[in-house]
């Protein structure tokens, strides 16, 4: 089974509100909202990626941040290992640059939408 390591931006804004987007057509779960990420590339480093993730996918810079989680997960046909970083400074405006729709929403809202599995465990921590 294909393995993947993925490097994950939950954004949060100075009215904690978070920043979620939603994956397109195509794109494994495709339909289900996600934070900005993605692969981590050879031999880049988790935060390196997370900071890249987040620059191509919604233009943000991230200037703070943390490690939230760490976990590993099988979907049927992907494995992957998941970091999950929280950043809480950034600089630019949040826009859809690779035409998905974003939101930002507050943390109990997040219940509302339809995340992926891997995600339970972090959304949980969140709400
Ligand atoms: N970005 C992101 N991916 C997630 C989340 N939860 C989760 O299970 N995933 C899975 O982790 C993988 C992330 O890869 P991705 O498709 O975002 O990778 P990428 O941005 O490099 O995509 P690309 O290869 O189309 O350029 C996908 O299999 C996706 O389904 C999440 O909250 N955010
Ligand atoms: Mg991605």
């Amino acid at each position: 089974m294909p393995q993947q390591t993925i490097s994950i931006a939950i954004v949060q804004n100075e009215q904690q509100q978070l920043l979620i987007s939603r994956r397109q057509k195509g794109q494994h779960l495709a339909g289900k909202w996600e934070f900005p990420g993605g692969k981590v590339e050879q031999g880049e480093a988790l935060e390196v990626a997370m900071c890249r993730e987040l620059k191509e996918e919604v233009g943000l810079t991230a200037s703070e941040f943390t490690l939230f989680e760490s976990l590993d997960f099988d979907y049927d046909d992907l494995s992957l290992t998941l970091h999950f970083f929280l950043v809480t400074g950034f600089t630019g405006e949040a826009c859809e640059l690779e035409g998905q729709e974003i939101k930002w929403i507050q943390p109990r809202e997040l219940i509302d939408y339809d995340f992926p599995k891997a995600n339970i465990s972090v959304i949980n921590k969140l709400l």
